[in-house]
């Protein structure tokens, strides 16, 4: 799609089913497609006819998200044209839909020289708009599950082939640039919270620096620990030291609605602080987001935390929102197992309407592409912070990584967007600092925080605590039987009569929801 990319490359996002169609000899052809309907997208991005094209060959590659995002904009451009064409009949459509013409004569005329064939020829337009938006219709629901509600399906979180090489990694002048973020955070500690920082503690210099290789370098020609980073004392830090008040621009809240709201169109109660999802000190008229509470009632946290970032790449004015450095910065975690539902209303239908709101051609401007839209949220996802009511990006917070001893606790202040990063334990110089990413398991026992960790990390928790516990279980001859990987021997507690092999039925694979 952006870049034109190699099969050998191409992961679906669509979970394998029993018995479904061996695609790879059809690949080459489908990929070629997929790039040719891609290019005419760009030429003629009006032509509803392209985006439903472009769908079903997404199905085909297996990816559901994508092609229900192609439906969606082929059902808008269909539903716009035709209640053009109804409204008034003098107009007539250009080439490939792209543009419209008035016909003057035709205004003129009056009704006894009026054209038969024109009419025909529109009532055949409008009835083939009309076919197409059904036929788009009934592709989309081949793609989604019902539910009350709102339309799901199922989908696997994947890397997209065809993602330009500067989106996969993060560059050193991104790396510099967030460091440059944390000395200005704890210059601006110094200045305005002298309270939290003592004058003089800057003159030790500054607390944290970013690094790569995380958790050590691997010498395996397979494995680039380089794109692990994490943050590491630049200094002896004494407990209680304050790192860094982390603010952010990028939150999300349940309330309050129109009319202020607070009552849950989802059954929940909203927020009563009024802070969410405008702060006063937005401009009400441009960037009223509070349609977006009403349509998504309890998601509605998450929804405005994209959308958040959304409007921020819109306003700084980024060439691709991949680009943006709060983007950019954002690692995901793409589990193989982890299978999750997307929703045509929240994922889709509320992100576009969003972005048209803040300016944004949906059609022609493919860098706002329904890939990118699943591309941001995966980020998000792996990144975020949340209590029942709110969902938050803290820019800094996001480089730390999880211990499950960690130096390093957060506590959100009053106004839920502000972080406050502090060490808990005496460090040395060249340490990394960790954090806790939940800490109701902290007296849990090895299986059960790995099982936690598992929503953040694509392999097991590589900190201290757990390296530690896993040797002494197997240097006590406790290895796990279970197949859990860290129970011990006791942890999981499978009963003797209950170790043959289970049957996966499909219901269990699809049980791992994203919200
Ligand atoms: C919030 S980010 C932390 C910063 C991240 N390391 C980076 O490079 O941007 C969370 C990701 O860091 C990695 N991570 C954090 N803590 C970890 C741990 N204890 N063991 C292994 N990986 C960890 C995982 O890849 C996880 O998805």
């Amino acid at each position: 799609m952006e870049t034109h990319f190699d099969v050998t490359e191409w992961q679906p996002t669509k979970p394998t089913e029993p018995g479904e169609e061996d695609i790879t000899a059809e690949l080459p052809t489908l990929v070629a497609t997929l790039n040719q309907q891609t290019n005419d997208i760009y030429r003629h991005p009006y032509n509803p006819n392209g985006w439903f094209g472009r769908a079903e060959t997404l199905m085909r590659l297996r990816y559901p998200e994508l092609a229900v995002g192609d439906t969606h904009k082929a059902v808008l451009l269909c539903q716009t044209l035709l209640a053009r064409l109804c409204d008034d009949r003098r107009y007539r459509l250009g080439h490939c839909m792209g543009f419209w013409m008035l016909d003057e004569a035709d205004a003129d005329a009056d009704a006894e020289t009026h054209d038969d064939d024109e009419d025909a020829r529109r009532d055949d337009l409008e009835q083939r708009l009309a076919d197409l938006q059904a036929d788009a219709q009934r592709l989309q629901l081949e793609n989604l599950y019902h539910s009350p509600a709102f339309e799901e399906g199922i989908f696997l979180q994947r890397p997209y082939p065809w993602m330009q090489a500067r989106h996969r990694r993060r560059d050193d002048a991104l790396v510099a640039k967030i460091n440059r973020e944390f000395e200005e955070a704890e210059a601006r500690l110094c200045r305005d919270s002298p309270k939290e920082r003592p004058a003089g503690q800057n003159d030790k210099g500054r607390c944290c620096i970013l690094k790569r290789h995380a958790f050590g370098e691997s010498t395996a020609p397979d494995k680039d620990t380089s794109e692990l980073l994490g943050v590491f004392a630049a200094r002896d830090l004494a407990p209680e030291t304050v790192l860094v008040i982390d603010e952010t621009q990028a939150w999300g809240c349940i309330g309050p609605g129109d009319g202020g709201s607070t009552a849950n169109l989802s059954g929940g109660t909203g927020c009563s602080d009024p802070i969410h999802p405008n702060l006063p000190s937005e401009d009400a008229n441009s960037e009223d987001l509070r349609w977006i509470r009403e349509r998504a009632g309890k998601y509605a946290a998450e929804i405005l935390l994209q959308c958040r970032f959304l409007i921020g790449c819109i306003a700084d004015k980024v060439a691709h929102p991949l680009d943006h450095t709060l983007v950019a910065r954002l690692t995901p975690t793409y589990r193989l197992e982890k299978v999750g539902l997307f929703s045509l209303e929240h994922d889709i239908a509320i992100p576009n309407e969003c972005l048209q709101q803040f300016g944004i051609d949906i059609f022609a401007e493919g860098e706002y592409d329904t890939w990118v839209l699943f591309t941001l949220e995966a980020r998000i996802d792996n990144n975020s912070w949340s209590d029942p009511i709110h969902s938050c990006i803290s820019p800094l917070f996001s480089l730390f990584n999880h211990s499950c001893e960690p130096n390093v606790s957060w506590k959100i202040m009053n106004d839920h967007t502000t972080m406050v990063i502090r060490v808990t334990k005496d460090v040395h110089e060249g340490e990394q600092l960790f954090v806790d990413y939940d800490g109701f398991m902290k007296d849990q026992p090895l299986q059960a925080r790995r099982k936690r960790m598992s929503k953040w990390l694509d392999a097991d928790c590589q900190c201290t605590r757990c390296q530690r516990e896993e040797a002494e279980q197997e240097a006590a001859g406790r290895k796990c039987t279970c197949g859990c990987g860290g129970c011990g021997g006791d942890g999981g507690g499978t009963a003797e009569w209950d170790v043959a092999e289970k049957p996966v039925f499909p219901e269990d694979s699809w049980k791992v929801r994203r919200r």
